[in-house]
């Protein structure tokens, strides 16, 4: 409004000889260009407006070219409103912060035009006009970077690209636009003008509707990349938990329900896996095969149950008694397998003997009045290049031994 008060000697003697047609294109052609535009996720809205800002000045001069492209930049706002997402107040913020910086931008343009000896309208395209289009474009480009820094500084805000190559191909080139926008107005009939305006914004047209589709590709991509993140996600988890449950599983499987020791088909591995060891790198490994005594009596004098709770405790004291480097499983109802690694035959008896002791002492009457316990073993060294069964045969012949010979008591030879 101050722009059209303050100079209005200018624009009367500047659009003075245009008819309402003329005047009314000119206005649809700024706005055309600015919603030919397009998003861009570096640049944030791409348009060819300096096409109609640069061509302005250089057909009518700076001041109309301001109030076309301000009028302009004035209306796009509201136009594109919903698209963005802003509201009206929004809208008119950024609609005073384009009509700002488009003034400052022209006249900045326009100033060194004329400075640069240039005059309007530009009629041809000779040599002598090439420092003034030169000085006006580059006007330009240093009056918007201008105002964007100022912008940025005001607001705080961090200054994304501070000299992006593509806008400042892009927007020069555009007034290059304009300039031969200009001179065809100015020296062709108004048919001729017209259809190259036509063409002209069917290929801004196609410019925009390839970066359009480009974009909405990429958010396609944006958002596939997500839902696969997520369902990667998703996958994993599902991995982790089956990775625990398949553990849990392996272990339930190597494991004793009654007493908690591992089960028979742990020890038979583990064993093979000593075994192996010993073959490759030699040492020592002996096992010993403990069995309760006289278990049925428990059984049927008191209870299955009481029997239970006497074959946990025994186990419990195995635990305890043995060292943390033996492994110990249940083997069979109440017999026991020890595997002790690296333990020649008198370490392990020593071992097997402290177990002996160790059940014989236990204060078992604290599970049942009556209830007393004692276990035989038989231990067994295995012999260099001797296979597990005769190792097994031999602690299980030597348990029978220890039977035979009234048990609680340990034979190891
Ligand atoms: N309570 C209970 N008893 C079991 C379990 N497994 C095996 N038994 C019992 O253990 C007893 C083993 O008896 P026998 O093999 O005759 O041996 P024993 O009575 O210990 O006699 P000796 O080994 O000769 O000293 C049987 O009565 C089985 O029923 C179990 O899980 N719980």
């Amino acid at each position: 409004m101050l722009t059209l008060i303050l100079f209005r000697e200018e624009l009367l003697s500047a659009f003075g000889s245009f008819t309402s047609f003329q005047l009314v294109l000119v206005f649809a052609l700024c706005l055309g260009i600015l919603l030919l535009g397009f998003p861009s996720s570096r640049l944030g809205y791409v348009s060819f407006d300096r096409i109609t800002q640069a061509g302005l000045i250089w057909l009518v001069g700076p001041v109309g070219s301001a109030v076309f492209n301000g009028l302009a930049s004035l209306v796009f706002p509201f136009y594109i409103r919903k698209r963005t997402g802003q509201n009206r107040r929004e809208a008119l913020f950024r609609a005073m912060h384009n009509v700002g910086m488009i003034i400052f931008v022209i006249m900045a343009g326009g100033w060194a035009f004329s400075m640069s000896g240039g005059a309007y309208p530009v009629r041809s395209l000779e040599p002598g006009i090439l420092l003034p289009v030169a000085a006006t474009i580059l006007a330009m480009q240093l009056a918007n970077g201008f105002f964007v820094r100022v912008r940025y500084a005001l607001t705080h805000a961090r200054v994304a690209e501070p000299v992006d190559w593509f806008a400042n191909t892009l927007e020069p080139a555009a007034a290059l636009i304009g300039l031969l926008t200009v001179v065809i107005a100015v020296n062709t009939d108004q048919v001729t003008t017209l259809s190259y305006l036509f063409v002209l914004l069917a290929l801004m047209f196609t410019v925009k509707w390839l970066s359009d589709s480009r974009q909405r590709l990429e958010e396609k991509v944006r958002e596939r990349t997500a839902h696969i993140a997520a369902q990667n996600e998703r996958l994993e988890r599902a991995q982790a938990r089956q990775q625990e449950l398949v553990s849990a599983l392996d272990r339930l499987s190597r494991e004793d329900a009654l007493t908690g020791l591992f089960n028979r088909r742990h020890i038979d591995d583990f064993l093979k896996q000593e075994k192996g060891r010993v073959d490759r790198y030699g040492g020592t490994l002996s096992v010993a095969l403990l069995d309760l005594d006289h278990f049925k009596q428990i059984n049927d004098q008191h209870s299955h149950q009481v029997g239970d709770e006497v074959l946990q405790e025994a186990a419990r004291i195995l635990q305890e008694s043995a060292r943390e480097s033996d492994v110990i499983a249940r083997y069979g109802g109440e017999e026991f397998l020890l595997v002790l690694s690296n333990t020649d035959l008198s370490g392990a008896q020593a071992v097997v003997e402290r177990i002996r002791r160790a059940i014989a002492e236990s204060p078992w009457e604290k599970i049942q009045a009556g209830v007393r316990l004692t276990v035989s073993g038989g231990v067994a060294e295995l012999e260099v290049g001797g296979s597990l069964d005769k190792l097994l045969s031999l602690a299980d012949q030597r348990l029978y031994e220890a039977k035979q010979a009234g048990r609680n008591r340990i034979i190891a030879a």
